[in-house]
């Protein structure tokens, strides 16, 4: 039965593909034309949905992108003898890669509404500069002709629809890989991604570069469909429109794609024939984004797969409880414990200002190797500004951080991450659109089977690695992001206040299971937490800060009980 169930979809898929290449032999020229058109537009759709909907940066310059797989096409199909036709489209989407990378520098710095206008003012500088040196005209002394058999439009749509179907599996391919999974990491939080032990400026301008290929892609079989192409083919406003309907139909998704190219395809023409001004596609695309934006839940994919996993969801079994499941057997241990002086941690004379307040001001602190050690104090005591400090969240910091006896000043926090200093942060920085064994496997960040993810995730009781992310309560994502960073397998592991949002139950059980951790694991644990009876249970030292000094350090119930801590919590409970 469930054999049945995991081959429908491939059989459904091929069906689907076979059945819409076969149509390109029924349908009447005028459709069939409009047919490859919808193809070219989902192509470029999909680019658009690669930068935007995946790796959540605005592009508004695809179709720029596509006017250099153009121009490209144009030039070797008139002037470059015996390329062939099918080489010329692969070099249309290469030579689309550059101007890709070099719009993506500035995504290192801007974001949002800033990027965009940044992107639509390079659309406009492209648009410009087509139409000065009359694109793509110059030179060339007639429209561009596929050689055959792409000369006949049957097998043309076939060469479109080709390119899109590989277009679609490979970036399919890509996000079950680091690759793809990163773009989606980066969305949802860039400190998520360092601290992942990845790159932000490479991630980001793989996303551009491999969307502008794409989209380079559309814009040489646009030449090879219509033959001649303008600069209104790749005006601003164009991108614009594909920009809003990729966000409308969700076209990070195949089938949000393909309805976004159906609809930029077919829909003018439904208003031709019913008499109506065609500009009003263009405005029922931008408010159906502005819709999809407002309500902030996902394109029209987007919202199906939502719902088909909830009802999937319902079907399923029970996933395992984080309070009740055993602490499953953890990986074999690869690194032998140092029982050795050097801390696995050690800071001396932390200090750091944001401007006139010293979040920190000469911290020492030392974690021995093999231990959980708990860093506690009143809010904004400087807990997190220390953890930010040693993961290099911050851009610059007075005193010195030693892991097992190496510096990491000057280091990026990716680099850290990738020394074995791994975090999580006080809020969910889970990537939603993963399932968990897919997530732990991203953040683990290196080649983890799926034996060693599902061992971590059963250690810690976390749900099955099936179970899609964004279908988790808050508590238990927190889990599945310690498992992440745990899967790692670090040397170095910060948890900030991981059982927030648990219940005590919960946070009984995962500070047994952090107490755990660096026997199983061999790696020392920092562990941030306002649950006393959470810190007493997995620690077995702990250093209490407050306005940005250490006042006391030593065993848990010793400082518990010492005046100095009774008198920074102000009378709150926090004996146990
Ligand atoms: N980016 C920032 N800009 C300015 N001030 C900051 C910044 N980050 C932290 N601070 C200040 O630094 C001090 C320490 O903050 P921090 O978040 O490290 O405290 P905390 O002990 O982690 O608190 P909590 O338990 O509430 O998380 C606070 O006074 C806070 O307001």
């Amino acid at each position: 039965m469930l054999v049945a169930r995991r081959l429908a979809l491939p059989a459904l898929l091929v069906a689907s593909v076979l059945a819409v290449a076969g149509s390109s032999f029924l349908l009447p020229s005028y459709w069939l034309f409009l047919a490859t058109s919808a193809v070219i537009g989902a192509i470029v759709a999909r680019s658009t949905g690669l930068v935007t909907g995946q790796a959540g940066m605005i592009s508004l310059c695809q179709l720029s992108f596509a006017a250099v797989g153009a121009w490209v096409v144009s030039r070797l199909s008139l002037t470059g003898q015996g390329v062939p036709f099918l080489v010329q489209i692969v070099a249309a989407g290469l030579a689309a890669v550059p101007l890709g990378i070099l719009v993506g520098l500035p995504a290192l710095r801007l974001r949002g509404v800033h990027l965009a206008v940044v992107t639509l003012g390079f659309a406009t500088t492209v648009d410009v500069y087509l139409r000065v040196k009359g694109f793509p005209r110059e030179g060339f002394a007639s429209a561009v002709s596929p050689p055959g058999p792409f000369d006949d439009p049957r097998i043309y749509f076939e060469l479109c629809f080709g390119t899109f179907v590989v277009v679609a599996l490979l970036l399919a391919l890509a996000g079950r890989r680091r690759v793809g999974a990163a773009w989606l990491a980066v969305r949802h939080s860039e400190r998520a991604t360092a601290a992942m032990g990845m790159s932000v400026p490479r991630v980001k301008l793989t996303a551009f570069a491999t969307s502008a290929f794409v989209a380079g892609l559309s814009g040489g079989l646009l030449t090879g469909q219509v033959g001649l192409v303008t600069p209104e083919n790749f005006a601003p406003v164009g991108s614009l429109v594909t920009f809003a309907v990729a966000v409308m139909t969700a076209a990070q998704y195949v089938e949000g794609a393909i309805l976004a190219g159906v609809l930029v395809a077919f829909f003018p023409e439904v208003l031709r024939r019913l008499g109506l001004p065609l500009d009003i596609a263009d405005l029922a695309f931008a408010l159906g984004a502005i819709d999809v934006l407002r309500r902030g839940r996902g394109g029209i994919a987007a919202q199906a797969r939502q719902a088909m996993r909830r009802r999937g969801g319902r079907r399923s079994p029970a996933h395992t409880s984080v309070a009740t499941a055993p602490p499953a057997r953890p990986p074999r241990r690869t690194r032998s414990a140092d029982a050795g002086a050097t801390p696995a941690l050690e800071v001396k004379g932390l200090t750091v200002r944001f401007g006139e307040v010293a979040a920190l001001d000469g911290v020492d602190l030392r974690v021995r190797p093999g231990t959980v050690h708990a860093l506690i104090g009143p809010n904004g005591a400087g807990k997190t500004t220390l953890v930010d400090a040693v993961t290099g969240f911050l851009p610059r910091y007075g005193g010195d951080v030693l892991v097992a006896g190496f510096s990491l000043d000057g280091l990026l926090a990716y680099r850290r991450a990738r020394a074995g200093v791994r975090r999580t942060f006080q809020q969910d920085r889970t990537i939603p659109d993963l399932s968990v064994g897919d997530y732990v496997r991203l953040a683990a960040g290196h080649r983890t089977s799926a034996r060693d993810a599902e061992a971590v995730l059963g250690f810690l009781g976390c749900p099955a690695a099936d179970r899609p992310v964004g279908s988790l309560d808050v508590g238990t994502r927190r889990l599945v992001e310690v498992a992440g960073a745990l899967a790692a397998r670090p040397a170095l592991l910060l948890l900030d206040e991981p059982a927030a949002g648990m219940t005590e139950v919960e946070s009984a059980d995962l500070a047994q299971r952090i107490a755990a951790i660096p026997s199983r694991f061999d790696c020392a644990v920092l562990l941030i937490e306002h649950d006393m009876a959470h810190v007493v249970a997995a620690s077995s030292e702990v250093t209490v800060v407050d306005f940005g000094r250490t006042i006391a350090s030593g065993s848990p119930r010793d400082v518990l009980e010492h005046p100095d801590v009774v008198a920074a919590y102000l009378g709150q409970e926090i004996a146990v």
